[in-house]
């Protein structure tokens, strides 16, 4: 039997006036499934992310997670949706745990000790849980973005660029950690990078974006495959010079 996706995708279009930055993509997410969105600067990858998360509305086209129209069904469905990024902001003069339970605070949640103590212990941040936000250093902060995104349980994650200001080893725990969330709790996670060596490791799929639409999808295996290259790096530097 063919497990329904938790997320899907259809003609997704957003315009910017005459500029189109996503054009009419298709694509669904099964669950517990890792999916890259890979592409260029500029390609449109946070531009979908955004409107997955219904920050923007789409010029057209449609966006349904666990079934239901994210139109229609925005608060149901973004209750078990969370998401991580450098853009966001937060309350700076909180310590990483006040944060924590600021974000436990808004969605309700019960049980919000054992819930902060769980996701302090899994980012390592024991030693910055009193600090103030606004003395992160920015890995640090992004290990607080990532935990503000888990706290809630959710069960689809979107991160763009989750490691991207982490150092290597705290990077490689962090991959090691939502391949470990996927494999116990069916987290379905889709997520940037510009890391190719980050996407050919974590990713089940991946979806490639040039300048708005889909040009490749499939395994890393797939995709290097199909366009004749050594490596998915080869591929990403063939489709940008395309692009520019
Ligand atoms: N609010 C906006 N108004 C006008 N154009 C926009 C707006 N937001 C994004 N764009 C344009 O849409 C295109 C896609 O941008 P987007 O941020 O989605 O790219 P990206 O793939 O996330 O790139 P990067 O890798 O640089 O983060 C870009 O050309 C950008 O300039």
């Amino acid at each position: 039997m063919m497990t329904p996706p938790v997320l899907s995708v259809t003609k997704l279009r957003k315009q910017f006036g005459e500029f189109t930055a996503v054009q009419d993509i298709s694509f669904v997410m099964k669950p517990g499934e890792i999916l890259g969105l890979l592409g260029p600067n500029g390609a449109g990858k946070t531009t979908t992310m955004q409107m997955l998360l219904g920050l923007i509305t789409p010029t057209s086209g449609s966006i349904q997670m666990f079934g239901l129209e994210l139109a229609s069904h925005r608060e149901e469905i973004l209750q078990q949706v969370n998401f991580s990024s450098t853009y966001i902001s937060m309350p700076l003069a909180l310590t990483v745990e006040e944060n924590l339970w600021v974000v436990a605070r808004l969605y309700g949640l019960t049980d919000i000790e054992r819930r902060v103590d769980d996701i302090v212990k899994k980012l390592e941040m024991e030693e910055i849980r009193r600090k103030v936000a606004r003395k992160l250093s920015s890995g640090q902060m992004t290990r607080l973005t990532l935990a503000k995104a888990f706290l809630t349980e959710p069960k689809i994650l979107f991160l763009d660029e989750p490691t991207a200001s982490l150092d290597p080893d705290i990077a490689h725990k962090i991959r090691a950690l939502l391949k470990e969330e996927r494999r116990s709790s069916g987290l379905s996670i889709l997520y940037t990078s510009h890391n190719m060596r980050e996407m050919e490791d974590m990713s089940d799929r991946i979806i490639f974006l040039q300048r708005g639409t889909i040009v490749a999808e499939g395994t890393a295996r797939e995709i290097v495959a199909r366009f004749g290259e050594a490596d998915l790096e080869e591929v990403f530097l063939k489709i940008a010079r395309e692009s520019r």
